[in-house]
């Protein structure tokens, strides 16, 4: 029976590719034809799949991101998002690349079996790393819009990079055109907003352009839960939203506030913030449409990390929607475990997020360093991963790009959860392809419809990642991962830890209705399971637990812990026109 599950769930997945391809293919055609007359959209779509200048593993775009480190070729296609119309549907089937030297690329050896992908995970540990431990918008059901994230770097800190002759079949897959991002672009014709009165004092009723309409997923909570005791202590996480986050806006708009500055109620008063008041010193990372600098507030004298997406990358590759969804997400929440956002702003080439500086740099550095971890840490950062998810899910937000990338060690040894590019508000599924192949959950693939149940499926993932040292369905082609996915089939380490196998195993549930964390006692049942039994969970909550690690760094704005980037490479990004600048009018 279970070989006839297998069987049947590869035959779909063959359709699938098989569909994609030639679909692709029409889509080509359709696209030359329409680059040939002008169609902007349509050649923006198959630029962002397929043809991404890259030279010498730096990106050539004219974001002002030429030189990018390596581990951002394919950019575009690291967060790809398609809104074409599901008639001309299509995911790019390309070969894979093979990836610059010294850099980023795919995971291009192994065969999947369980030791040589050790040990290929092993071989692409950096060797430059200068990071040591002290110790051992989708609104509604018929969105269909995919976002990609695709294979991860062999590099010290990026796993979202992709290539942009990536092989994934669920790369580039294609939708029907998002009604809603169409419906918010404004009306070329009417006036646009002055500089001036564009501020960033906006209103988070944004959100409900991201909610989806019915209830939430009461199909997915009918399979009972594990009817654990209550013993545990359990935060309620709505507690933890703090009524002054700092981030609230003035509901009066200052006439001499322009979009690069505006007036924010802190904690210690009102604030004019203006980007004049951030010293930048250093990149520190890169992303999709620009970087992560560290800089230093000059009122304060606090350092804090500024994140610049260039607005003509945002809205080059159709994620207009996707950058106002994370920025209003992250307006809206305040965890421990999570980034905070401390201002946000733009000017007429970029949009500005302004953090928290996370000085430790990505767990997933002190991963690969490692091997792999104990149970003990790796309990550690997961007991933080669930306290987060837990407050994420409370307020309907799923977060969907849970790894180890994207998990920042703060001075403390804590964690910060960072990047919520994908992150969305949800009240039923959506239907966003988007994710890291290796973390992406079954009903992802399947196209089902998913919601935070994902998480879950990811937070599976991350713990044996964790304690493996390399995830659990790990192929060399996009396409082998998730064959390896549906499959459910799992390469289990002789002398892993039971206890946590054991909660692998019911986090990695292919059924989301019976997957630990998405049944009807939600996080709870994960709090309550064995590996988490000696646990408080307001002491997680309180950063009460001593962290296994404690990053080496010297002081708060110390970016050892960060690669280097040359900073003479970054050109300046271009302006956008005036009717462009108003797709950002609430940014
Ligand atoms: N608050 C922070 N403190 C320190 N470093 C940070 C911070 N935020 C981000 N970074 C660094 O910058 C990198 C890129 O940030 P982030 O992932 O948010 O950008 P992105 O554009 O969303 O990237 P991607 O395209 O990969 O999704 C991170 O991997 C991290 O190394």
């Amino acid at each position: 029976m279970k070989m006839w599950h297998v069987f049947l769930d590869r035959i779909l997945v063959a359709c699938r590719v098989s569909t994609c391809v030639l679909a692709n293919f029409g889509l080509g055609l359709y696209s030359c034809w329409k680059q040939f007359w002008g169609d902007h959209d349509v050649a923006v779509g198959l630029r962002a799949g397929l043809a991404t200048p890259t030279q010498g593993g730096k990106t050539t775009g004219d974001n002002g991101t030429t030189g990018t480190p390596a581990r951002t070729i394919g950019i575009p296609q690291t967060r790809i998002a398609r809104e074409m119309s599901t008639a001309t549907c299509a995911r790019f089937c390309t070969p894979l690349s093979s990836g610059t030297a010294g850099s980023t690329s795919k995971l291009t050896t192994g065969n999947g079996s369980g030791n040589t992908m050790t040990s290929a995970y092993k071989k692409k540990i950096p060797s430059n790393n200068s990071t040591t431990a002290n110790t051992a918008n989708d609104s509604s059901n018929t969105e269909t819009t995919f976002t990609f994230k695709l294979g991860r770097s062999n590099g010290r800190s990026s796993s979202n990079v992709a290539s942009s002759e990536s092989s994934d079949p669920l790369e580039s897959d294609y939708s029907e055109e998002d009604p809603e991002q169409e419906q918010q672009r404004p009306d070329p014709t009417t006036n646009s907003r002055s500089s001036s009165t564009a501020t960033t004092t906006t209103s988070s009723a944004d959100h409900d352009n991201d909610v989806d309409e019915e209830d939430e997923e009461d199909d997915e909570d009918e399979e009972e839960g594990n009817g654990r005791d209550a013993d545990d202590a359990t935060h309620d996480s709505s507690e933890s939203i703090e009524e002054d986050d700092g981030n609230e806006t003035d509901d009066e708009e200052d006439d001499d506030e322009s979009e690069e500055s505006s007036s924010v109620q802190t904690a210690k008063g009102v604030r004019k913030y203006h980007l004049d008041d951030y010293q930048i010193i250093k990149t520190v990372g890169t992303g999709t449409f620009g970087r992560v600098c560290l800089c230093r507030d000059r009122i304060s004298e606090k350092y804090c990390a500024m994140k610049i997406l260039a607005m003509t990358e945002v809205i080059r590759l159709k994620q207009i929607e996707h950058v106002k969804n994370e920025r209003n997400i992250l307006r809206e929440i305040r965890h421990p475990f999570v980034i905070s956002l401390e201002w946000s702003t733009k000017d007429d080439s970029n949009l500005y997020m302004i953090f928290d500086y996370v000085c430790g740099g990505e767990l997933f550095t002190y991963l690969r360093n490692a091997g792999k971890f104990t149970s003990q840490t790796s309990n550690f950062y997961a007991a933080e991963i669930v306290s987060a998810l837990e407050y994420l899910h409370s307020l309907q937000i799923v977060y969907r790009d849970l790894k180890p990338e994207n998990l920042l060690i703060n001075r403390d040894g804590h964690l910060k959860i960072t990047d919520f590019g994908f992150a969305k508000k949800l009240r039923d599924r959506t239907w966003t392809l988007c994710g890291t192949p290796e973390y992406i959950a079954p009903e992802i693939i399947q196209s089902k419809g998913h919601n935070k149940a994902v998480d879950w499926w990811a937070l599976g993932v991350l713990i044996y990642e964790m304690l493996v040292g390399y995830p659990p369905f790990y192929d060399e082609q996009p396409f082998g991962i998730y064959e390896k996915i549906l499959s459910g089939k799992i390469e289990w380490e002789r002398h892993m830890d039971p206890i946590a196998k054991d909660l692998i195993k019911k986090l990695l549930v292919n059924d989301r209705t019976k997957r630990l964390g998405n049944m009807k006692n939600g996080a709870d049942d994960v709090k309550r399971h064995r590996w988490f039994k000696h646990l408080n969970w307001n002491d997680v909550y309180s950063k009460k637990l001593k962290p296994p690690i404690l990053p080496d760094v010297h002081h708060d704005g110390d970016t050892k812990n960060f690669d280097d980037y040359p900073e003479k490479d970054w050109k300046p990004a271009k302006a956008v026109d005036q009717r462009d600048l108003q797709y950002f009018n609430d940014f």
